[in-house]
């Protein structure tokens, strides 16, 4: 099969899952990682014949894509603020909504009096590492701590680290009964924030194919993670730091409650309109 039949293949095997600009993006990628060939080859080459291994490895990828796993996992990497960052299924594919809870941050942070040099960070659920790496990236002087109860994401953390040459503070942890011991100027969260009784609304290949302990908050409690940042940030954000969190548009009043001791706390909306953030000034 040459490589434009095959981008044809793919997209009308995959027609039901992913739109044509979604297949036509998701088949470059694929034949870049099978073929090595970039997406700029793939169309000089285009009447090229697929080596017979090649065309296996990408049939079979199309077939593991059909069971709904995320195209990033069967990649292994996913690009996130303009960074390269390795997934695997032991950590949450990095979403945007992640990525404009980055930009306010690092938007608020510039803007803040806050002697950047120095600056000390926690942020509470590393997963792949994209928020302290990202921050990191942005404010080399930054001093970052991240938690996480998985060791396996933090392997995964700790090598997209080592891939940007960033330094990052590691800690394995659960949050929940983690004592903090040092006060921070910045605190960053993108917790698990799914109840239980949301389980039934969340997508099967979400579930089937993500870390549960990313995803559903361990009580029947959905904002456990968040009284107990709210607790830290009373005691371990020092005064004028600032606080962002990702939250559950379904509980955004309820949250935002919770922060109300602080000096600022606001509930500001995604891309989409959600309910998505909290930002606060202590
Ligand atoms: C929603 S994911 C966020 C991952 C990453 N920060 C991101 O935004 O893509 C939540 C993370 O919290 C971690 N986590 C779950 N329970 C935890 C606990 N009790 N203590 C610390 N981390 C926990 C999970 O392993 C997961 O990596």
């Amino acid at each position: 099969m040459t490589i434009s039949a095959f981008k044809k293949h793919f997209s009308s095997s995959l027609s039901d899952l992913y739109t044509a600009s979604e297949s036509a993006f998701l088949s470059s990628l694929f034949i870049h990682k099978i073929t090595g060939f970039d997406h700029f080859q793939q169309r000089r080459f285009s009447d090229q014949q697929l080596l017979t291994d090649d065309e296996k490895q990408l049939n079979d990828m199309i077939s593991v894509l059909r069971t709904g796993k995320p195209y990033q996992q069967l990649l292994g990497e996913t690009e996130f603020y303009g960074m390269k960052f390795f997934v695997d299924d032991n950590v949450l594919i990095p979403r945007p909504e992640t990525e404009e809870l980055l930009e306010m941050a690092i938007r608020e942070i510039q803007c803040s009096e806050l002697e950047i040099p120095g600056l000390k960070i926690l942020d509470i659920g590393t997963g792949s590492g994209v928020i302290p790496l990202v921050l990191k990236k942005h404010f080399p002087d930054a001093e970052i701590s991240s938690i996480d109860f998985s060791a396996k994401a933090l392997e995964t953390a700790k090598r997209n680290a080592d891939f940007h040459q960033l330094n990052i503070e590691f800690i394995h942890a659960d949050y929940l009964t983690f004592k903090l011991e040092e006060h921070y100027d910045i605190i960053i969260s993108n917790p698990p924030y799914i109840g239980r009784e949301e389980e039934t609304e969340i997508a099967d290949s979400v579930k089937e194919f993500e870390p549960k302990m990313a995803l559903f908050s361990p009580t029947s409690d959905a904002l456990v993670f968040y009284r107990k940042i709210a607790e830290d940030a009373r005691k371990h954000l020092k005064d004028h730091g600032l606080l962002f969190l990702e939250i559950n548009q379904k509980l955004g009043i309820e949250t935002l409650e919770l922060y109300k001791d602080l000096s600022k706390a606001e509930l500001l909306k995604d891309l989409s309109d959600n309910d998505r953030f909290i930002y606060g000034i202590k």
